[in-house]
């Protein structure tokens, strides 16, 4: 028997695939069991090899683990396009893009269910001959006309009335798979209720729909509450009404029940939703009915742009600048881009939408690579919140609040409004040192000041999570004078609660509201006016919609305007922006006062001037002075060691084989966060106008950097397009 070679991704972290042999071809996307070292794997075959060099140690396929292949020729092409632009091991990739479930070896054919039918008796008996047990005859009845899976009949009757059937030998049950409902949701599909949209809303409406069925990018950028949602929803009625399905992609804080909600009721069907709070089983079985064309609508964060979709026709990406889209360890890529890969491969319009896009997706729009719509008003007559600096200099300071703020905030509670006080700091105060001698408690693993939790009454570590109890004495000099510095929320919250003792308020940030749906019952409670303060951190930024909301007072600005980090005023801009776009939803207007010591400072004068659109235009030009991206392509090398020494030496060798007349190599140098959990942390960043020689010179030397001594000792990894440079 002659064998064939089968070509495999097998998940190690290794930037190769691996040949096997077998005795007969193997489809691409098939998953398989082969060995490894001594270990069996699961892996995806990704091809077949007409020659092999050395065949003497091929192993064999131990399994065949799937008839059909459990990935479409879409996902097999931008899987590969994965491991080659992320210079990934490909092996991983494919691990990424499957569900857990099928990743761990689960069979990719749904479970089969109970069913019920009638038995020969079943069928020659009269329902109404049960008249003494009515649900019974109804159950009988419904079971005579067709078999009915157990899960619907229990959706009508209890589980006694399916017994007590049984019992008689009336029904029996069986086994038997899901049937594929593909479709099944057009016959619920109708049109709700919808607003009129204005001009603006309609342009972009009718250019969305002239480029149905091809490849179109558009970046929709819309100012905060200028009905975004509305044109992504006229937009894919059309392609909905066509049987075609509809992939939105949202930040991960920003999908809320209300999001859901929206599309579910507009278009009366049931909506997918995927997030990091799903199980495993619930994902596969998205999986399932998005790849059987069963579901038209799916919801869901940065993983969701793996879910297949059988007859694909639209995709949003919803606050496209938003971080959360770019995966920060293992595969480090950008559901954004990953989108617009995809979009290109399945020939669909692709929609990216934000009130403050991203400085690369509006370099692609300026430059006409995408299709640029604006909508420049707030929808149904609400104003732009006016956006004001309030300088601190000087001024005595209360909980952080200068008198200035606490007479505004005193204006709008008295007016029966809503105050959001943003703060970037959870916990208690940022640090707790030693009055006496000046010591500051340190987290040792990342030297980095603890956070101070009161109600906790604990310290706690915010680059490692490290936590321990509330010292009562300084550590170095035992004096008992121990003094918090600077504010976060939760000290906030007690200092308001003391000076506007009439207002109820409430603290959203990580740690309130932990635990299932709790963010949700604050929301709620919230636009139900419970309460009328708001303190929290840049969850309260994300999307909500708070009609009651006048005042957004942000407590300090300036931290940003220092930062080592040159995506940090990008970063400042969107976030206020964002802020901003929370007040003055409704009728009343809105207004946003900024905290700065720096009252001066161009990039907050341009923004609270000018706004979004413009300081955006102008970082762009500044970013083209520099030869900063987008306008040069950009790869970190991040290594990490317990001795700092050795990561140090392992990035400087790399540094010397990686010398390319067309790339500047710029470190090794720290992290802006030098150590975390003991580890000492450096990167080696790499720049280069010609994207394409850059990624070419990295494919060519990444197996010499993986073969230098020191690689083996540290822990490092390629950051493609980076966008955190802690
Ligand atoms: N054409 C319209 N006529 C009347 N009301 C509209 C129209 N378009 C949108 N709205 C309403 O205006 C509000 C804001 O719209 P929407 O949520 O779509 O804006 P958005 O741009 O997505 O907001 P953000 O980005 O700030 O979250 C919503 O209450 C929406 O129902
Ligand atoms: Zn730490």
């Amino acid at each position: 028997m002659t064998s064939v070679y089968i070509d495999v991704a097998v998940p190690v972290p290794l930037r190769q695939t691996f040949t096997y042999t077998h005795d007969s071809p193997l489809p691409a996307g098939v998953r398989v069991s082969v060995p490894f070292g001594n270990r069996k794997l699961i892996g995806v075959v990704v091809g077949m090899l007409t020659e092999v060099a050395d065949t003497s140690r091929l192993k064999a396929v131990a399994a065949v683990l799937d008839e059909q292949p459990v990935l479409d020729a879409t996902q097999l092409s931008l899987s590969r396009w994965l491991w080659q632009y992320y210079h990934h091991a490909p092996g991983e990739v494919m691990h990424t893009v499957l569900p857990v479930k099928l990743r761990k070896g689960d069979s990719a054919t749904p479970a089969p269910q109970t069913w019920y039918r009638v038995t020969a008796t079943g069928a020659a008996t009269a329902a109404d001959t049960l008249s003494r047990a009515p649900r019974q005859a109804a159950c009988l009845q419904m079971l005579q006309a067709e078999p009915a899976s157990q899960a619907s009949i229990k959706a009508q009757f209890s589980m006694a009335v399916i017994k007590a059937l049984s019992e008689r030998a009336l029904i029996e049950a069986y086994e038997a798979a899901a049937p594929v409902n593909d479709n099944a949701w057009l016959s619920q599909f109708k049109v709700g209720e919808k607003p009129r949209p204005d001009s603006q809303q309609a342009v972009a409406i009718a250019a969305i729909h002239q480029q149905a069925g091809k490849f179109a990018p558009f970046l929709l950028e819309g100012v905060t509450g200028s009905g975004k949602t509305e044109v992504y929803l006229q937009a894919i009625e059309d392609v909905l009404a066509a049987g075609q399905q509809v992939l939105i992609l949202v930040p991960e804080i920003g999908l809320t029940p209300q999001t859901v909600a929206r599309f579910t009721r507009r278009f009366g069907i049931e909506v997918a939703v995927l997030h990091s709070q799903i199980t495993d089983a619930a994902r596969l079985q998205v999986w399932h009915q998005a790849r059987h064309g069963e579901i038209g609508i799916v919801i869901g964060t940065r993983s969701a742009i793996f879910t297949p979709l059988k007859r694909p026709g639209m995709i949003i990406v919803d606050e496209e600048h938003d971080e959360s889209f770019k995966q920060q360890d293992g595969l480090r890529y950008h559901a954004r881009d990953l989108a617009v890969m995809r979009a290109s491969t399945e020939h669909i319009p692709l929609v990216l939408g934000s009130a403050t896009p991203s400085l690369e997706t509006l370099n692609n729009a300026l430059s006409q690579r995408y299709q640029h719509l604006q909508l420049t008003q707030r929808a149904a007559g609400a104003v732009a919140t006016m956006q004001h600096l309030l300088d601190v200099r000087d001024q005595p300071m209360r909980f952080g609040l200068a008198e200035g703020t606490l007479t505004l905030m005193r204006q709008h509670l008295s007016q029966g409004n809503q105050v959001l006080v943003f703060v970037n700091r959870r916990g208690y105060a940022p640090a707790l040192l030693c009055h006496h001698c000046g010591h500051t408690e340190t987290c040792r693993r990342c030297e980095r000041p603890y956070t101070v939790h009161c109600a906790q009454q604990r310290l706690q570590c915010h680059h490692c999570g490290a936590t321990r109890p509330m010292p009562t004495r300084c550590e170095q000099c035992a004096s008992t004078e121990l003094v918090t510095a600077g504010i976060g929320t939760e000290q906030l919250e007690q200092g308001l609660a003391q000076l506007f003792p009439a207002s109820a308020q409430v603290r959203i940030d990580s740690d309130s509201i932990r635990g299932k749906d709790k963010l949700q019952t604050i929301l709620d409670d919230i636009n139900k006016q419970a309460f009328q303060l708001l303190i929290g951190t840049q969850i309260l930024s994300k999307g909500h919609h708070f009609p009651h909301v006048t005042l957004v007072v942000v407590v300090d600005c300036d931290g940003a305007l220092f930062s080592g980090d040159y995506r940090a005023p990008e970063k400042l801009a969107q976030l206020v922006t964002q802020l901003a776009g929370r007040a003055g939803r409704a009728s009343k207007p809105g207004e946003m006062w900024l905290q700065t010591h720096n009252p001066q400072h161009p990039l907050l004068q341009d923004l609270v001037n000018n706004g979004y659109a413009h300081f955006a235009r102008h970082a762009l030009l500044e970013r083209k002075m520099a030869q900063l991206p987008p306008f040069c392509a950009q790869v970190i090398i991040r290594a990490e060691a317990m001795e700092g020494d050795v990561a140090w030496r392992f990035l400087t060798d790399s540094q010397q084989r990686l010398a390319h007349q067309h790339v500047t190599l710029i470190g090794p140098m720290p992290s802006l966060i030098e150590k975390r959990q003991g580890r000492f942390r450096f990167m080696l960043v790499l720049q280069s106008s010609r994207r394409k020689v850059l990624h070419e010179h990295l494919r060519l030397s990444l197996p010499v950097i993986t073969a230098l001594p020191d690689a083996a000792k540290v822990r490092w990894s390629v950051d493609v397009d980076p966008t955190d440079f802690s």
